[in-house]
């Protein structure tokens, strides 16, 4: 059944000598190996305003790799010496026949060739069940593939170059052979080359430690590092969680993991730090002596279609707040870091996360959606998919308060609300501030002061933008005030398409640059907030309150909020 790990002891005798094999240069000590072959010194490398990696003559003698946090840790410009000492970069996404593969990873890895951020040897491997050519995943892949809106020059040629790189080889997860096949393959086109190998398991959970298993035994790179990018779910509590990481980690150091959350690696999210610690004008008012509530909004307009089967065995909770919206939070609340090195965050992220409440059944509600007919069209409710039982109680809608027992944030409701077949697809952080205290406008507001409240509002999508909603006088001989937005819409400010999320992270997992990458002390703090709750909810057979597809969701979210004095900001006007 999906989400089932297998357990790590079905994993074969060869355990232990497996994990032997897998050691290889951390990549500390791999960029200290390189370090010989840095052309340049690195008190001459590019500022970080440059393109991350990019290539530093068209014939790309050499290039330079920059993480997501500007710093070039790993240079790894190479000399136009002998081919042997150049590095190659092979990527094999397991599961390539599947839906994420084709929607989001080689689209991917294609931008980030489209952009010249790949090294000059790279190859990129699908690897799955389906029996296909090389020239059938190409065909399957190319119908994915698209080149930025805004620059399209030699789209066609990019792609063509593009897919001469990709090459397949089907096999089963669990099978040593079929890896050691893979591995000759990937071997002749590294032809000799220093060579980096990352996987990335774009499968379901219950194969993760087959396939780490035998990549990890057959696949290993001898002369670079092995990185494997683990999809969620990371298990589907506690217990499965921890067991998921002592599996994975007989065969494979922490170092080597990257837990992939593809929120981590939003634009809006990352800015989130950025507003925060680079803008005087914010940090001094983050805490609950300005800030009243936060919530953390996330909907979509569609729903489960096609993966209901995988959606029923773990829920809303599981799918989007636990992960998604939980790593904002932590994002949002953490202490300043010490610096903007991964460690220093994720500690600051463990950190907050430990200190907060586990959550109770009082404070979530929990919907699904019911089919639902409007102009003429009819749209299934969620029992209706065929993969789903008649009578699944698993939530499709959830709103849940959270709390952080700490001096900054004591008493301060963080609010979270997704769900799918709703009414819009959006998600958003926002801030709502306190009333101003003896406020001298009081009586132009009327009654309700909530309205004259700031709402700061980081809109992840779609739509990217960040405002502020401040009070200010209607020009004109009156005193008559309103609310207005200081408003940052980022397609107005930069033009230029807004990568995806899985290219930043992509780049950063070839860089070894973890910080948007979950380490297990955070999986397993943010699996304790939510465990007990999880198991009451399905112990207690919580029924769900039915909302139509396309609506709003379940009016159970307004109580919730009242009974924390909020109201959501996503209510009533459309466009606020
Ligand atoms: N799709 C999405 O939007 C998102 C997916 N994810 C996660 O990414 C991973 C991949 O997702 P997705 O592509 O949707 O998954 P799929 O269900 O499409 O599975 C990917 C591939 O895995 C193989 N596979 C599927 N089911 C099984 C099975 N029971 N046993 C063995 N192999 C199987 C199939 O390849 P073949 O039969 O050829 O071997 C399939 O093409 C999952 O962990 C998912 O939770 C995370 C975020 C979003
Ligand atoms: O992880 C997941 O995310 C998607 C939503 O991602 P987005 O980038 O399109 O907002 C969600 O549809 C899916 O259920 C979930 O597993």
């Amino acid at each position: 059944m999906a989400g089932h790990l297998s357990p790590c002891s079905s994993s074969s005798s060869s355990s232990s000598s497996s994990s032997l094999n897998f050691s290889h240069p951390s990549s500390f000590e791999l960029r200290k190996s390189l370090d010989k072959f840095l052309v340049l010194p690195r008190k001459t490398q590019e500022p970080s305003w440059v393109p991350r990696i990019r290539s530093r003559n068209s014939s790309r003698k050499s290039f330079q790799l920059k993480s997501s946090n500007g710093h070039s840790l790993s240079s790894v410009s190479l000399h136009d010496g002998s081919e042997k000492s150049e590095l190659t970069y092979s990527i094999t996404v397991v599961g390539a026949s599947g839906d994420l593969a084709k929607k989001k990873i080689f689209p991917a890895i294609f931008a980030l060739f489209y952009e010249d951020c790949l090294p000059k040897n790279f190859t990129v491997f699908g690897y799955a069940r389906t029996k296909m050519t090389d020239e059938e995943l190409r065909m399957m892949i190319s119908k994915t593939l698209t080149c930025r809106i805004d620059k399209r020059e030699n789209c066609e040629d990019k792609m063509n170059q593009f897919l001469k790189r990709c090459f397949y080889h089907s096999g089963q997860y669990n099978s040593e052979e079929n890896f050691r096949e893979l591995d000759i393959k990937l071997r002749e086109k590294e032809a000799g080359r220093l060579a980096n190998r990352l996987f990335y398991l774009s499968i379901p959970p219950n194969i993760f430690v087959d396939v780490v298993r035998c990549a990890s035994i057959m696949a290993s790179s001898t002369s670079g590092w092995t990185r494997v990018i683990v999809e969620k779910p990371f298990g589907r509590d506690s217990e499965s969680s921890g067991e998921l990481t002592r599996c994975l980690k007989q065969y494979l150091n922490e170092d080597q993991i990257f837990r992939i959350d593809h929120y981590l690696g939003k634009e809006l999210v990352e800015n989130l730090s950025v507003l925060r610690f680079s803008n005087l004008v914010f940090e001094p008012l983050w805490s609950r002596n300005y800030i009243r509530n936060v919530q953390l909004i996330f909907s979509e307009d569609f729903g489960t279609e096609g993966r209901g089967g995988y959606f029923d065995h773990y829920g809303i909770i599981r799918d989007i707040m636990q992960n998604h919206l939980l790593q904002i939070l932590a994002l949002f609340a953490m202490e300043t870091p010490v610096s903007l090195d991964a460690e220093d965050i994720r500690n600051e992220k463990v950190k907050v996360l430990r200190s907060m409440r586990p959550l109770q059944l009082e404070d979530v509600i929990v919907g699904q959606y019911k089919g639902h007919s409007k102009g003429g069209k009819s749209f299934p409710g969620y029992t209706d998919d065929p993969t789903v039982p008649k009578d699944s109680l698993t939530p499709t809608f959830a709103a849940a308060a959270l709390f952080i027992n700490n001096a900054r944030w004591d008493g301060v409701p963080f609010l979270m609300k997704a769900g799918k077949a709703l009414h819009t697809k959006r998600a958003e952080i926002r801030v709502q501030f306190r009333h101003v205290p003896g406020n001298l406008y009081k009586r132009n507001f009327g009654t309700d002061l909530d309205k004259a409240t700031n709402e700061l509002v980081l809109r992840v999508q779609p739509d990217e933008a960040i405002y502020l909603k401040i009070n200010n006088k209607v020009p004109g001989l009156g005193m008559r005030l309103d609310r207005s937005d200081l408003n940052l819409l980022f397609k107005a400010r930069y033009p230029r398409e807004i990568p995806d999320a899985y290219e930043r992270l992509l780049l950063d997992a070839m860089e070894g640059e973890r910080r948007l990458f979950i380490r297990s002390d955070e999986l397993d703090a943010a699996w304790a907030l939510f465990s007990p709750l999880l198991k009451e909810l399905e112990e207690k057979k919580i029924v769900p309150e039915l909302y139509p597809y396309g609506s709003r969701g379940p009016v159970g979210a307004h109580y919730l909020a009242a009974k924390h004095n909020v109201r959501w900001g996503d209510v009533g006007n459309e466009d606020s």
